[in-house]
């Protein structure tokens, strides 16, 4: 994965390390955005220090297959089992992400926001993000599903999603999710497009601790902490 993406990050060696786009992605998107929206949508999976860092980086998949594309390409299977496409120049022709397996995240919870521009004409088709189901009972605390569910034999894939250029999912880093191969619009073929381009935020822990065990309702964040977090002195009083 990221065979062709970019991590953003002012600390890391080989990151890009722009200051203004740090401070873009930690004060405007993880502070105000990520980090209060995840709290409320998950009050049982994120507590006080569990979404404290961030790890940001870019993906790029790039679905340009075949005769019919500038540059042939065909589909090999990486060290991971992943398929990825890879242009028949030589047989080390670069390789691009093609899917992504299903996985979990190393994050308490994740925000994947699609960058495609298309006023600049990067359409694709397939590459939808599908999720398992939701992980009620990942060995931690009572299982909390809804036995109807079972009832109804609803499997254990719960859906997919298309990203739209801006669009943003926030899941769970527990929640197994992977991508479907992506590909060119169908009229395209020959065309650049074929490529979808995310920018992705994992919050967790100090020191990478992804905490997996839910809380007890009377040890949700209230409130306060998830907008100001849990040492804050400051007085508030809503509405002023
Ligand atoms: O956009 C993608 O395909 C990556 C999906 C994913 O792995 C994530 O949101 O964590
Ligand atoms: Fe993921």
């Amino acid at each position: 994965m990221n065979r062709h993406g970019v991590i953003v990050d002012t600390n890391v060696y080989g990151a890009v390390s722009m200051k203004s786009l740090t401070a873009l992605i930690e004060g405007q998107i993880v502070d105000r955005i990520v980090r209060p929206v995840g709290r409320m949508l998950f009050p049982d999976r994120i507590g006080c220090g569990d979404d404290v860092e961030y790890f940001a980086f870019t993906i790029r998949y790039d679905g340009g297959v075949g005769e019919e594309h500038h540059v042939d390409r065909d589909i090999r299977v990486d060290g991971n089992g992943e398929r990825i496409a890879c242009d028949v120049i030589d047989v080390d022709g670069p390789c691009h992400d093609f899917e992504l397996k299903e996985h979990r995240d190393a994050s308490i919870v994740t925000l994947n926001i699609n960058l495609n521009l298309p006023e600049k004409g990067e359409r694709y088709d397939g590459s939808e993000v599908f999720f398992r189901e939701f992980p009620w009972n990942d060995g931690h605390g009572k299982d909390r599903r809804d036995p109807s569910i079972h009832e109804k034999g609803r499997g254990n894939d719960v859906g997919t999603v298309r990203f739209s250029p801006g669009m943003a999912i926030i899941h769970l880093g527990a929640h197994r999710h992977g991508s479907l191969p992506i590909s060119t619009p169908p009229g395209e073929k020959g065309t650049d497009n074929g490529k979808r381009y995310n920018l992705v935020i994992w919050l967790f822990g100090a020191d990478g601790d992804v905490r997996i065990a839910p809380y007890e309702k009377d040890d949700h964040m209230n409130v306060m902490q998830r907008w100001h977090g849990c040492n804050h002195t400051k007085e508030y009083v809503f509405g002023l």
